[in-house]
């Protein structure tokens, strides 16, 4: 009889036959004969929820007790032409197959749709808490009524008279006159000796003419055609409105020439310009055992490193790119003007010659001279697991770059990244720079990615040895914000390190989201922003250099 048959065979192979009857736990309208045999086999609620969804088909049938399917299969088989019940469940299977793809598919979407959403409210929540937090520190013991007004006093203000002069004629954010210090309790000594901090105005440079005049861009729209106006130079120039008075030295550690260059600096700076020196802590300590006659200042705590900007004139580096990083790193908002002298071997943002630093410092100190605004990317670490804390980690602000790799895991990096809400690409290789113009020249061109002028508004997106043959690196404009995610399903963590230093482990969940800062590094400039970008590219890489063909040879 076929019954018995089919009975045999079931019995012989109850595996193939259980795996073939059983599709997953969810009762889906199908043919009778399918929906009766499931509802025996498997008395399991329909599931949709994203948990069930990514189970696969074989763990759903390691749901069902083996015995009751096993009972219900041939209680079934019993019932049914076998034949014909195969062929009915097989296309049953896999068209519960396609349901159940469909169903994860929607709810991996809106999962990842509601991470996002998640993650953007809580960055706007972060940095609200961080701006308000740091109004409440720095007003100290002020009472809520007066905390607006301590706040804007604290921010950066332009002189009323000055506003319309500047900004509202010129409409550049020109000029910006740092308040003095806010009350608050107990000044420190070191520090409250510095007076009123000199202001300064900046402007573009129109032509060539240095007379703080400039041209906007402008679009026009008259009569629906859009034309844009004459350009005027973006040479930006910095004049000195008061006397600069305090100067704060960066020295590169570990070396005797820098050592007493900075030495002979601070002296000539304090005897012949009556100029007040900050160094860092541990080059005060070398200072004075190198001459007592130096006085200079230095803080002691990181409350007074974080009120440098409100007391310094002007930052002296003595070193190469990574001592400018490092002056860079020491200020998390505003950032003084840069004088870099060149005591490495590169240099792309040292162009002062530290042997003619008399003259440098003269025509700096006198003014006006151009600068270099260099674009600093700000960068947070969103955790997965502090998801429902307000405050996650500090932004750490970077010159150059943020690199994200995969650090000594042997697996490939997998990030997905994201361009404001654009899903831009999954990054499979050895990990991802999101670079600076000014970085642009460091670790992102080793990577491939283009050299840009620093003045280039714009951020740089290198991968590191793509496993994809199409990868070519990307330069979005300045105003986006990009996430960078580790998903839940890669392999290993990722790691992430700021101007190459302060690495920090992003595992599976973590993000880090990075837009441009508000705080760029002026850097003063030995001639012009393109002279002085084009010279480091020469100098630093040889770039495009080639012996000039002669004459002597095959002619037209
Ligand atoms: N493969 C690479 O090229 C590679 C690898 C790691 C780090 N880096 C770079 O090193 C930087 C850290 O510099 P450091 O001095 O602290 O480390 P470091 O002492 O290891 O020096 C790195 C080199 O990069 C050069 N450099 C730094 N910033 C530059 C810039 N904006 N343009 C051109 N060259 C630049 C420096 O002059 C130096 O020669 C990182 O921000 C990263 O860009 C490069
Ligand atoms: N004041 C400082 N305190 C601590 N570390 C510093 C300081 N200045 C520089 N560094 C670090 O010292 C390292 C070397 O500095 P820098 O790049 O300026 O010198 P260099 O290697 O001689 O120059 P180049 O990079 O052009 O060859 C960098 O990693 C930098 O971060």
């Amino acid at each position: 009889m076929a019954t018995d048959a089919a009975h045999q065979e079931a019995v012989q192979q109850p595996d193939s036959r259980l795996r073939s009857l059983n599709p997953g736990p969810i009762p889906i309208p199908a043919a009778p004969s399918s929906r009766s045999l499931l509802e025996k086999v498997s008395d399991q609620p329909v599931n949709l929820d994203l948990t069930a969804s990514h189970q696969s088909e074989n763990d759903s049938i390691s749901t069902v007790s083996s015995v009751e399917s096993e009972k219900a299969a041939y209680e079934f088989l019993a019932q049914t032409p076998i034949k014909s019940t195969d062929k009915h469940l097989v296309e049953f299977s896999e068209a519960m197959r396609t349901v159940a793809k469909a169903l994860r598919q929607v709810a991996e979407g809106k999962a990842a749709a509601q991470a996002e959403a998640a993650e953007w409210k809580r960055k706007y929540e972060l940095e609200t808490a961080q701006k308000q937090q740091t109004r409440i520190k720095d007003c100290g013991t002020c009472t809520d009524d007066n905390l607006g007004k301590m706040a804007s006093q604290l921010s950066l203000e332009a002189p009323a008279s000055d506003q319309t002069g500047c900004c509202g004629n010129h409409g550049i954010c020109s000029h910006e006159v740092l308040q003095d210090e806010v009350p608050g309790p107990n000044p420190r000594p070191s520090l409250s000796m510095v007076g009123r901090k000199a202001s300064f105005r900046l402007s573009w440079g129109c032509n060539g003419n240095k007379n703080g005049q400039h041209k906007h861009d402008f679009v026009s729209f008259e009569k629906g055609d859009i034309t844009t106006a004459e350009r005027s130079s973006k040479q930006i120039l910095l004049k000195w409105e008061s006397r600069p008075q305090t100067v704060l030295f960066i020295t590169k550690p570990n070396s005797n020439s820098v050592r007493v260059l900075c030495a002979e600096m601070v002296r000539w700076l304090k005897e012949h310009k009556n100029i007040n020196v900050f160094v860092e802590p541990w080059v005060s300590k070398e200072l004075l055992t190198d001459d007592s006659n130096h006085t200079v200042q230095t803080w002691d705590n990181d409350d007074d490193k974080k009120m440098l900007h409100k007391k310094v004139d002007l930052i002296v580096t003595l070193g190469g790119d990574g001592t400018v990083l490092w002056a860079a790193s020491l200020f998390k908002g505003p950032v003084p003007p840069v004088v870099a002298f060149a005591m490495g071997s590169l240099g792309f943002m040292t162009p002062f010659p530290s042997e003619q630093y008399r003259g440098c410092l003269d025509n700096v100190l006198k003014g006006p001279f151009s600068i270099t605004l260099r674009n600093r990317l700000q960068c947070h670490v969103i955790r997965d697991a502090a998801k429902d804390e307000i405050v996650t980690e500090e932004p750490i602000l970077v010159l150059n770059e943020v690199t994200i790799d995969r650090g000594i895991s042997s697996y490939l990096t997998y990030l997905e990244c994201y361009c404001d809400s654009s899903f831009v690409t999954c990054v499979q290789g050895d990990g991802l720079i999101i670079s600076t113009t000014s970085g642009s020249t460091a670790y992102s061109l080793a990577a491939g990615g283009s050299m840009v002028h620093p003045q280039v508004p714009g951020i740089l997106f290198t991968p590191i040895c793509p496993h994809s043959l199409s990868f070519r690196p990307l330069i979005l404009p300045e105003y986006v914000t990009l996430r960078i995610q580790v998903p839940y399903n890669s392999r290993g963590h990722a790691w992430a390190s700021f101007d190459g230093k302060d690495r920090k482990q992003l595992a599976p969940g973590d993000a880090l989201i990075c837009s441009i800062s508000p705080w760029p590094v002026p850097t003063a400039c030995l001639v012009d922003s393109t002279t002085d970008f084009l010279r480091s590219i020469h100098e630093g890489l040889h770039w495009n250099l080639r012996k000039t063909q002669t004459l002597d040879g095959p002619r037209d």
